[in-house]
């Protein structure tokens, strides 16, 4: 599956807006790559930079514009190299986006089928019949029943779930080589979630698609993720295969992000505490003010390098420094649960 060169390589990615607070980092210096038939969630609370990341790859962000820096090779060319024109024939065609409010992407006065022929035409120079026949063809690939006779319907006459499905139609016009789904599930009921995630898999298998997917549900990474980048105000925490990072999580917010799970009994209410101000990241480790093991390293210089924990799990975090004792860590699943020795021996 995967080549000598990966599908989509993200180097030292960074995002900023210029704010009336001042300039505000959304993504500070990330690398990540993607293989084709390969499928890669990033995870992270809200605010971590999740879609400013995937937005910056085709320089899609929303206005006012992000300033992005690094390099985004994809098959071998650097797309932050391209002119707006040049990228605009990968956009939407070699490398596909959906969102959370297919809604929104949608044009509520036309058929579903002719907003997919549409979408077809602007890249290829194909007849309508052609066209129409490739867009029912697409509707009926992506699980609409009788496409054909839905073809003349508008979006209000499709529910929620069909709707994701007509956009993840659209989003095949061009036969992409890359799939970036960002909370493409999110707004939907948790049997049409399973449903459209299930979808993907198959369609994933059958173009042979990388997924870079977005979203902060990790009952929907376990389901489709190969590996899972782990984002934190803009940095990555951890990274690693998802048995991995779901089995022995490295970094304490990977562990306490774990923890919220409700299905292994965690806390559902969410790590206390909040991100820090993105005008004004602090020096050191991102999640120092909110880990439970924070020492004075990890309050000064950079955010640590990632140091690989197992093979192919890497984590950012001054524990597993030479000289530092990661057993703390280590066992973090375990150990977040409250200290009571500590609790009743305390004097303050
Ligand atoms: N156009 C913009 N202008 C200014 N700041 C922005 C803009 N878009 C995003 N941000 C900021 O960038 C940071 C990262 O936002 P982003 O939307 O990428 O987070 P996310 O991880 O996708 O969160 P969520 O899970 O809520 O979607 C946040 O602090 C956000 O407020
Ligand atoms: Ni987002």
């Amino acid at each position: 599956m995967s080549t000598a060169e990966p599908l989509l390589e993200v180097e030292d990615l960074t995002t900023t807006f210029s704010t009336d607070d001042g300039e505000l980092m959304a993504v500070d210096g990330i690398d990540f790559s993607v293989d084709s038939g390969e499928t890669v969630c990033i995870v992270g609370e809200s605010g971590s930079g999740k879609t400013v990341a995937t937005e910056s790859i085709t320089r899609i962000v929303k206005s006012p514009p992000g300033h992005v820096e690094g390099s985004v090779r994809f098959k071998g060319q650097d797309l932050l190299e391209m002119s707006e024109p040049e990228l605009r024939d990968i956009r939407g065609y070699e490398i596909a986006h959906i969102f959370q409010n297919p809604q929104e992407a949608m044009n509520h006065c036309y058929t579903v089928g002719w907003q997919i022929m549409e979408a077809l035409q602007i890249h290829r120079d194909v007849s309508n019949e052609e066209a129409r026949a490739k867009a029912v063809d697409l509707l009926d690939k992506v699980g609409i029943a009788n496409a054909s006779s839905r073809f003349d319907d508008h979006p209000h006459e499709f529910s929620g779930g069909q709707k994701q499905r007509v956009m993840i139609a659209m989003a095949l016009v061009g036969d992409p080589d890359l799939l970036i789904a960002d909370e493409p599930t999110t707004a939907l009921d948790v049997t049409v979630q399973a449903q459209i995630l299930r979808l993907l898999d198959d369609l994933q298998e059958e173009f042979d698609m990388g997924i870079l997917f977005v979203t902060h549900d990790l009952g929907v990474v376990a389901e489709i993720a190969d590996r899972i980048i782990v984002m934190y105000a803009g940095k990555v925490m951890e990274r690693g295969g998802v048995l991995d990072i779901f089995d022995h999580p490295a970094h304490p917010y990977t562990q306490q992000l774990l923890n919220c799970l409700p299905d292994i009994g965690g806390n559902t209410g969410g790590i206390p505490g909040k991100l820090p101000d993105p005008h004004d990241p602090p020096d050191g480790c991102r999640f120092a003010a909110r880990c439970d093991h924070t020492i004075d390293a990890c309050r000064t210089g950079q955010q640590p390098e990632e140091v690989e924990v197992n093979p192919g799990q890497k984590a950012s975090c001054v524990y597993y420094r030479p000289a530092h004792d990661d057993s703390v860590i280590r066992d973090g699943i375990q150990n977040t649960e409250p200290d009571t020795t500590e609790v009743g021996s305390a004097d303050d």
